[in-house]
């Protein structure tokens, strides 16, 4: 089973309307292949720019976040209805910075998943544990713990419309990035718990991996038979870092 391998860039909360042009200019003049999917998510404020620069070229538009909710009084929301018209594809869920700073529960990252999957649009479902947890080897509890609350929302035919995110949080802007090898055993684990429900939608299911990944350190991740891309956060402000990246996805 050949998975098509995903690069996506998280901006996080980085970017203004002069620099977003630059880094976009430099990474479409890098990208050469059509053989692996590149998605870049922007902040909210500059999603129609990037919307309009990204059309044409082989870039896919994702948002950081979204609310579970399609209208109403919930200030300083965004909706997936307007996400779509803005261009939108994929919708980070559940990334740790969500949980950890704005209180994201399982239930809440649940709930909006599946509501990014009823809207046509698709997840980034974000998982991974804390250095704590794994110290105390937690780790594939804690994964399969995130995972289950999602299963159990949307079902398990719901979840080959799921890109799953490994981000383990103590690798995520330390430049401490898990080994090759730690994060295939986690992408592998994820599979196998998947498959339990079902195998043809556990080896249909991208995994990709984030937490401090730069075009130094990404060919030997992507050499790994579970590791299908990378969610790149800093590295992806940087032209030469995220087209390295790209090309090492071949
Ligand atoms: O959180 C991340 C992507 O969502 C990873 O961030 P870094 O690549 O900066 O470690």
């Amino acid at each position: 089973m050949t998975r098509k391998k995903i690069v996506a860039g998280n901006w996080k909360m980085n970017g203004s309307l002069e620099s977003n042009e630059q880094l976009l200019k430099g990474v479409f003049a890098g990208i050469e292949s059509e053989n692996s999917l590149v998605i870049v998510a922007p902040p909210f404020a500059y999603l129609s720019q990037v919307s309009a620069m990204v059309k044409g070229a082989q870039v896919s538009l994702a948002a950081q976040n979204s609310s579970q909710y399609a209208s109403g009084a919930y200030t300083g929301e965004t909706s997936l209805g307007m996400l779509k018209d803005l261009g939108v594809e994929y919708v980070l869920v559940g990334h740790s910075e969500r949980r950890t700073h704005y209180g994201e529960t399982d239930g809440i990252v649940a709930e909006k998943t599946k509501a990014i999957i009823e809207s046509g649009l698709i997840p980034i479902l974000c998982i991974g544990e804390t250095l704590e947890e794994r110290q105390s080897e937690q780790t594939l509890l804690v994964c399969a713990k995130q995972i289950n609350a999602v299963l159990s929302e949307v079902g398990i035919s719901n979840f080959e419309k799921v890109v799953v995110a490994y981000e383990p949080v103590w690798a995520i802007g330390t430049g401490l990035s898990a080994t090759a090898q730690q994060a295939q055993d986690v992408h592998e684990f994820v599979r196998k718990h998947i498959a339990t429900q079902d195998s043809e939608i556990a080896k249909k299911v991208q995994i990709l991996y984030g937490g401090s990944v730069k075009a130094s350190n990404s060919e030997e991740l992507f050499a790994m038979p579970d590791i299908d891309g990378a969610l790149v956060g800093g590295a992806s402000l940087i032209v030469e870092e995220f087209v390295g990246i790209i090309k090492s996805a071949g």
